[in-house]
Order: structure tokens, then C-alpha cells, then sequence
């Protein structure tokens, strides 16, 4: 029995256009997962101020941070995925598996690539949404939209899913690697600070348990890294609106290091999968010169495990009930 495997992603513009970026916000942002202010208010927000006045600013970021003609969050993302594939065509050759890359919003969606795989003659699938720590406003969203997708076939396949794998020890593993390969290389830093993307408070207070997720896989690699309490912080970046985000905020955090009289430090962001606009123009760009406009001397960004080969084995670890499951469940 043929069987699909669906890596999904957040989503990313085409181009680094306004155009592209407005396109892209238009649907990220009109999700109710993702934005839960009263439906008239926000739309009046993203349609007479983000979409005008955002869109041509994040395009001028992106346009910073594009690869050729491809952003990185595609460009990791999708060579992640060739990678999982090769390797586990390798390991079981006897499966027939077929790998795709989905995003949330955006180009390949859940839907096209369910379209595909199905076309392809699959008959179970798996899907693996690409966020470590569960949100409402990230993987909930990516489970609306198999469903939802689902909602206009007759005959559903066999289908599930990942939640999420904050403290799944290969996960934690793969993360240690890449720090203890960036000190090998750069030496260690003062303090190792770990930036989680934000979310509302309020989210959390409603039950998202995004934050808790989020200092579980903190203190596990502070507990691999054999790190001592001063010598790691987490904190959280990406705030948008006015409204109170979880805190501590990354951009103050780093300031206050800073100002603290910090010159050495490490910064990492365990959310983010791979590369994207807020790794690298945010943190390995703003937030870096933050630190040295404040009197910090070296900002050490160490990479996401993009496509890394500890990333590669941590995707195989995280589908492998599901690529050893007997085909049928109850043969
Ligand atoms: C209300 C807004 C947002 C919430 C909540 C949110 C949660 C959230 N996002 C990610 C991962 C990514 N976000 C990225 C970009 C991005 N995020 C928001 C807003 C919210 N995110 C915006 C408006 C943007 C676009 C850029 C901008 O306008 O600043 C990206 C990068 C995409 C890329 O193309 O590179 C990622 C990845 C997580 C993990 C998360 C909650 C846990
Ligand atoms: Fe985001
Ligand atoms: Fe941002």
C-alpha cells in the first residue's frame, strides 16, 4: 500500500515584492487561528493599515534576506524534505513512500498536496507540521486545514498527524549538536539565549499551551548543554500590535544584556525549523545591532537545523510508527 508523508510549514510570500507580501498576509492574517481580535476591528486594521503599510516594508526585508530567486524558509524547507526522502528510500526500500512539502498559507498548500499524493495512488497519509511547540496559532491551523480539506471528499483516507515534538529527546539532541558544533567552532559565548517566536498572553491564559511547550524544550537542552542557571535565558520575539505578548521580549532582553555589561553572547531560535524572515533579518539583523548599538561586541547567531543531517534523522525518528505501521491496521 502506497503512503504519503506532509511536511508543513508555516507558508512564505512568491517574491519579495509588496505585491507577493501582501498576497501572503492577506491570507495568514485574515486566519482566526492566528489573529483572534473582534472580526470588524481587525479587518479594519489589516485591510486600511497592515496590507498598505506593512506589506511594502516586509517586502524590503525579505528582499534582505532572498535567496536567487527563492525565500529560505522555502529553500530549507524543501531540501529538508529531499533529504528525509532520499534517506528513508535508502532505509526501507521496500516502502513505497512519497514525500511532500505543504505550507499553511501559500504556495504548495495542504490541498494540492493532498491532491497529488492521493492522485499518486496513496492511500494513507501522515502529516507533520514543522513547529516543535503545539500553538492554536500555528499547528491548530494546519489541522483546520487537512480537515477542512478532508470536508470535500467523499472517501477520506486513512490519515494522522504529529502534534508536536517540543521534548522528544532526538529533537533536543539535534539542537545540543548544533550548539556544541557553534562553540567547537566559535567558542562559547557568555550566555546562550534561546528565542522562541511570541504569541498573545492571552492565548496562553485561554489554554494555547505554546509557552509551556516552549520552556520545557529550553530547560532540556539547558539540561543537555549541562548549562547552569545563568549561564541560558529564553525569551520571545516577533511581537505585532500593541497588545502584551508573552515576555520576556527578545529586542529587550538583549538590550538589557547588553547594557549589563554582556559582550559574548549566543542566540538561537528552537521554534523555527529552518531559516526564515525572522531568524535572519530579525534576530541576525535587527536584534544583532541592538546588542552592539548598546555595547555588546559579538552577537553569535547559530543557524536553525535547516537540512541538516541531525534534522534529517529527527524527521525520520518523528515518522517512523508511521513508515513501520503495518499498512492496514487491523491485518
Ligand atoms: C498575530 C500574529 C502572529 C502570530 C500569533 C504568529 C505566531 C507564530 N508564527 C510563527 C512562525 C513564523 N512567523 C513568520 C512570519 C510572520 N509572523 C507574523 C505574525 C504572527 N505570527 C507575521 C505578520 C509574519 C510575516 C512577517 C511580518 O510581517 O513580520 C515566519 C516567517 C515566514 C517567512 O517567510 O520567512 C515564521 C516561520 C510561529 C512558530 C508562531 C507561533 C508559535
Ligand atoms: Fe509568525
Ligand atoms: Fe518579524
Amino acid at each position: 500500500m502506497k503512503s504519503g508523508i506532509v511536511f508543513v510549514n508555516l507558508g512564505t510570500p512568491t517574491a519579495p515584492t509588496p505585491a507577493a507580501v501582501r498576497i501572503f498576509l492577506k491570507q495568514f492574517l485574515s486566519d482566526r487561528r492566528v489573529v483572534e481580535v473582534p472580526r470588524i476591528i481587525w479587518l479594519c486594521i489589516l485591510y486600511l493599515i497592515i496590507l498598505p503599510f506593512r506589506a511594502p516594508r516586509v517586502a524590503r526585508a525579505y528582499r534582505q534576506i532572498w535567496m536567487n530567486d527563492i525565500s529560505p524558509l522555502r529553500y530549507f524547507s524543501q531540501r529538508l524534505v529531499d533529504g528525509v526522502a532520499k534517506q528513508v528510500a535508502e532505509r526501507y526500500p521496500q516502502q513505497d513512500i512519497d514525500f511532500r512539502l505543504a505550507m499553511t498559507y501559500g504556495q504548495t498548500s495542504i490541498s494540492v498536496a493532498i491532491e497529488e499524493l492521493l492522485a499518486s495512488g496513496c492511500e494513507r497519509l501522515f502529516f507533520l507540521p514543522l513547529f516543535p511547540q503545539y500553538s492554536a496559532t500555528t499547528t491548530a491551523a494546519v489541522h483546520d486545514e487537512i480537515t477542512r480539506v478532508f470536508s470535500r471528499y467523499r472517501d477520506i483516507p486513512q490519515w494522522s498527524w504529529l502534534r508536536s515534538y517540543h521534548d522528544h529527546p532526538v529533537y533536543i539532541d539535534a539542537l545540543a549538536q548544533t550548539v556544541k558544533k557553534h562553540w567547537a567552532e566559535s567558542g562559547q559565548g557568555e550566555l546562550l539565549l534561546m528565542s522562541f517566536h511570541g504569541i498573545p498572553k492571552r492565548n496562553v491564559e485561554l489554554g494555547d499551551p505554546y509557552q509551556q511547550h516552549c520552556e520545557e524544550t529550553a530547560a532540556a537542552l539547558a539540561k543537555a548543554l549541562n548549562l547552569n542557571d545563568d549561564q541560558w535565558q529564553l525569551s520571545y520575539q516577533s511581537r505585532l500590535g500593541k497588545a502584551e505578548w508573552l515576555q520576556p521580549y527578545t529586542d529587550k532582553t538583549v538590550i538589557a544584556l547588553a547594557q549589563s555589561g554582556l559582550k559574548k553572547i549566543d542566540v538561537m531560535c528552537p521554534a523555527f525549523a529552518v531559516e526564515c524572515l525572522e531568524t535572519l533579518e530579525e534576530i541576525d539583523g535587527e536584534v544583532h545591532e541592538y546588542f552592539i548599538e548598546n555595547g555588546g561586541e559579538a552577537f553569535r547567531y547559530v543557524a536553525c537545523l535547516n537540512d541538516s543531517e541531525s534534522h534529517q534523522k529527527l524527521m525520520i525518528s518523528l515518522s517512523k510508527s508511521f513508515i513501520e505501521e503495518k499498512n492496514q491496521l487491523f491485518s
